[in-house]
């Protein structure tokens, strides 16, 4: 069992007293261990997210994090958001200075670093992101897919314990997506623990070793990808669909052209290994 970093009972919360966003969420995350977040529009993702670092406030419930739980005052808060960064659905929520530079170095000033190593920290992130290039540029003027590189450098500046990601994917082109994923291997290296929300079941599937799903306020599961993905009755209540890899190593074992054996291959590479190609 992974040293438990984040603790969250019964959380609840409702944006308009008519309808609740979270219904009571109970999870308990371990160090290091990479989480997609998975579910259907409007079920609770974000809003999980939001009041996970802090940007919103739990109408009731409890946030342990290293076992210390978190209050509403400024110390405990400063924690959260210092552990717990957050890369946001919508990068125009998240960027506020008038060049890349300057985005990236924002966090990492505020924690009152010495110059030398908030330079060193910039540098490293702009390079991870691939976006050097554009680091005198006014954000305000980059494509979508830009600045969502550039939220991520934000975060990936902060050397953040815990990093959320809100739909990473889903402004990125193919490149930048298979670039993302490199950036996600050097941050599991690094022991980093990562929940990740996506409606991109290849990606959760190939990429979590845990996943949750979110259905109308609620976690309806919590296991790994593969069980998740093989529960036809998880997937009608989500509104999920398996991923391909899933169906056709299903259909090929279903006809009886590879052995039951649970080999379950999560990308490409893998399948091909299976078939001895
Ligand atoms: N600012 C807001 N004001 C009022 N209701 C909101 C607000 N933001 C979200 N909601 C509502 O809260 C519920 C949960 O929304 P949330 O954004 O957390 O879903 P999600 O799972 O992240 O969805 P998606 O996959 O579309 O990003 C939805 O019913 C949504 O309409």
């Amino acid at each position: 069992m992974k040293e438990t970093i984040i603790e969250i009972k019964n959380l609840k919360y409702a944006y308009t007293s008519d309808k609740p966003a979270l219904r009571g969420i109970d999870v308990t995350i371990g160090k290091g261990e990479r989480i997609a977040v998975i579910g259907s529009n409007g079920a609770g993702k974000s809003t999980f997210f939001l009041n996970l670092n802090g940007v919103l406030t739990p109408d009731s419930g409890e946030i342990y994090f290293k076992g210390q739980k978190l209050t509403r005052d400024k110390k405990d808060l400063n924690t959260l958001r210092k552990s717990i960064g957050i890369v946001f659905q919508d990068a125009d929520n998240q960027i506020i200075a008038s060049t890349v530079m300057g985005e990236v170095s924002f966090g990492p000033m505020n924690l009152k670093l010495p110059r030398e190593e908030v330079v060193r920290r910039v540098d490293e992130a702009l390079e991870y992101m691939n976006i050097t290039d554009f680091k005198d540029r006014p954000p305000h003027y980059l494509s979508g897919g830009e600045k969502k590189r550039i939220t991520i450098a934000d975060i990936i500046a902060m050397h953040s314990e815990v990093i959320v990601f809100d739909e990473p994917t889903a402004a990125l082109d193919p490149l930048n997506a298979e670039m993302l994923e490199e950036v996600l291997e050097k941050l599991a290296a690094q022991e980093k623990t990562m929940l990740i929300s996506t409606h991109d079941v290849d990606f959760a599937y190939r990429w979590a070793e845990r996943a949750l799903v979110f259905c109308d306020g609620q976690i309806i599961a919590d296991a790994p990808p593969v069980e998740i993905f093989n529960d036809a009755e998880i997937l009608r209540r989500a509104n999920l669909k398996k991923p391909m890899m899933l169906e056709v190593y299903n259909a090929m074992v279903a006809k009886g052209m590879l052995p039951d054996d649970q080999a379950y291959p999560k990308d490409v590479a893998a399948f091909k290994h299976l078939l001895g190609a």
